[in-house]
């Protein structure tokens, strides 16, 4: 059986199908593999005019893809997939791609261009091997399989049409349940028309995982394929695997990734900067010549600041010139969950922080003043950070990270127990505004320095609600405003020892019993399995500030040590983790 070898070789790997089709569940269900189902979340809207062929259409969707979820996993599942696979299906007839219909009457259409021809159905299929000590992969290959449909009536047309099979399918039917009837033969692998070419799959994995003396008898790529005739066609021999190997000679691809992660991230940095993403919104399909004017930059450096964001995913292919879907998500400077303030603060103040890690590393202490020519007690109390520009910027990060992890902090746990929170260090309210909107009989007071609550309104949504309110102070000063849950959002991780206890044992008295702390933070993974996130940011919080990042273990003994118990501990997925705890 070509594919038990393979199996045993993917035990322990962290396998994720990128696909909501639930007929590439079955398939790789039933034959046992061990996998994650995690749907990607490319949109399929890439230019078939610049693809030379349908299968090239296929296979450029299924990398995009699987890329997708690749890149996803380690940001909001906070794991790190070995294997993702991608697959997409495109029915073509006449030169035309068929996908799935948009309604009845698409259905319609694509059935009847159907009826009574043999017509081609793709499927490409892209396997990104992300974890591989002998250096990163991208195999990816097609298939193609010829059907022929019988002359279809009218009658029988709509009759299939309206019982709502075609419309989650390429080309508008399903040749394994009711759209079965319209075939009348099928040349070539039947479960590619399905959706996923599963013997093609089996011999491109063991190709990458079984070493030529553990191989079963069977060759690709142009040599005595054990592939049936059928299912190639006249201009081609079976398509082999195209490998792209990120590496030569087998350097572990983290390694490589490691080396080039720093461009990666200046450049995202650097298209922030010039608001690439605004100007590509404002004239989508723009010329390279054309966006460097926009941008104020030469026409050299704008082509490859573009051809760079592509490969990275965040513009779809040139000639278009337009936003990924994330882009315009998180991109643009205006977008409701925009993260131009963040990068912009990451390229301003962590990026040059970072240039002084070795020196944070062997001293043990932030690196503002080597940066900024600044020495900084508390963070934000400092003169420096006092300065309008610096100030608005920093606010402008947190505002921008508080909307895209608002929702899923605020909805981490059951809080109809409580009625006031008091979102200390709440910064522009947008936090806050989420604990409302997900629990409507909750008010929350912002409670934080008079400076940051004067600017708030730079920050406030158009439409006021009475449920939030400002209270300027200085939480290591001042009373805290009464309230029966108290919200921390990344304010502990900036702390040292000392001012952690100062706080926390400030909150312990103002929390009288059944009163709780919910705490927002990235928590690190104790078990230490994989460079996630959380370890990126401890090291963020070395050479910034006085505090760092802390896991579960460690937030428990700190807030038992302060009369706090029950804690409970949600991953959110997202950039912040969530903690809630009781007093005693
Ligand atoms: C021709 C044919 C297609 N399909 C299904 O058509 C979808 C194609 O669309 P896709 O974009 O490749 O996949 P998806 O379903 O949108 O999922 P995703 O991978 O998340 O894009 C897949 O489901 C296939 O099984 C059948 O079930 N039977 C058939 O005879």
């Amino acid at each position: 059986m070509v594919l038990i070898p393979v199996i045993s070789k993917l035990n322990g790997k962290r396998v994720v199908l990128a696909s909501a089709s639930p007929r590439r569940l079955e398939i790789l269900t039933n034959i046992g593999l061990q996998f994650e189902v995690v749907p990607s979340w490319f949109k399929e809207t890439l230019d078939k005019t610049l693809f030379k062929a349908p299968y090239e259409y296929a296979v450029e969707t299924a990398k995009q893809k699987a890329l997708e979820v690749a890149q996803r996993m380690p940001l909001k599942h906070l794991k790190t997939p070995d294997i993702v696979i991608g697959a997409d299906t495109v029915v073509t007839v006449d030169g035309v791609i068929l996908e799935k219909p948009i309604d009845k009457q698409d259905a319609y259409q694509m059935l009847s261009r159907l009826s009574g021809k043999e017509h081609s159905v793709f499927t490409g299929v892209a396997i990104l091997l992300c974890n591989e000590r002998e250096g990163e992969l991208t195999v990816d290959f097609y298939e193609e399989t010829k059907v022929k449909f019988a002359e279809l009536s009218e009658e029988m047309l709509w009759e299939y049409i309206n019982s709502g099979e075609p419309m989650d399918k390429a080309g508008g039917y399903g040749i394994q349940a009711l759209g079965g009837m319209l075939v009348e033969y099928v040349h070539g692998d039947f479960l590619n028309v399905v959706g996923f070419p599963l013997n093609h799959f089996c011999k491109q994995l063991s190709a990458i995982y079984i070493k030529p003396s553990e191989s079963p008898t069977h060759k690709i790529k142009g040599e005595d394929s054990a592939v049936s005739a059928a299912s190639r066609t006249s201009e081609q021999d079976m398509v082999g695997p195209s490998y792209t190997k990120s590496n030569n000679e087998g350097l572990p691809h983290n390694i490589v990734d490691l080396l080039d992660g720093f461009k990666a991230s200046k450049t995202l940095f650097t298209a922030c900067r010039l608001k690439v993403f605004d100007v590509l919104r404002a004239s989508e399909g723009l010329r390279v010549k054309v966006a460097a004017e926009r941008i104020g930059a030469s026409v050299t450096g704008t082509e490859r600041l573009l051809d760079a964001a592509v490969s990275l995913g965040l513009l779809h292919k040139l000639g278009q010139g337009e936003n990924t879907e994330h882009a315009s998500q998180f991109l643009v400077t205006d977008s409701p969950l925009s993260l131009h303030g963040y990068i912009l603060h990451c390229n301003n103040v962590v990026w040059p922080l970072f240039t002084h890690l070795e020196s944070a590393v062997r001293e043990g202490t932030n690196q503002q003043e080597r940066a900024f020519g600044k020495k900084t007690g508390y963070l934000f109390q400092d003169g420096y950070f006092k300065k309008d520009e610096v100030e608005m910027q920093f606010l402008n990060a947190m505002h921008s990270t508080a909307k895209v992890t608002g929702r899923a902090v605020a909805t981490a746990f059951d809080l109809s127990g409580f009625k006031t929170a008091c979102d200390v260090g709440g910064c522009t309210g947008a936090m806050a505004y989420e604990f409302i909107i997900a629990h409507p009989g909750l008010s929350v007071i912002v409670f934080d320095l008079p400076t940051v609550i004067e600017m708030r309104s730079h920050f406030l949504p158009g439409e006021q609600n009475d449920s939030v309110s400002f209270v300027a102070g200085d939480f290591f000063k001042d009373d805290l405003p009464k309230a029966d849950l108290y919200i921390l959002a990344r304010i502990l991780h900036d702390c040292s020892d000392e001012k952690v206890d100062e706080l926390l044992s400030k909150l312990s008295k103002a929390c009288t019993t059944g009163c709780a702390v919910l705490l927002a933070e990235t928590v690190l993974d104790e078990a230490k399995t994989r460079a996630s996130r959380a370890y990126m940011q401890s090291l963020n919080m070395l050479v910034q500030t006085e505090g760092r990042e802390r896991s579960s273990a460690q937030y428990k003994q700190l807030l038992e040590s302060h009369g706090f118990s029950r804690m409970r501990v949600c991953h959110t997925g997202n950039f912040l983790d969530a903690i809630l705890a009781y007093k005693q």
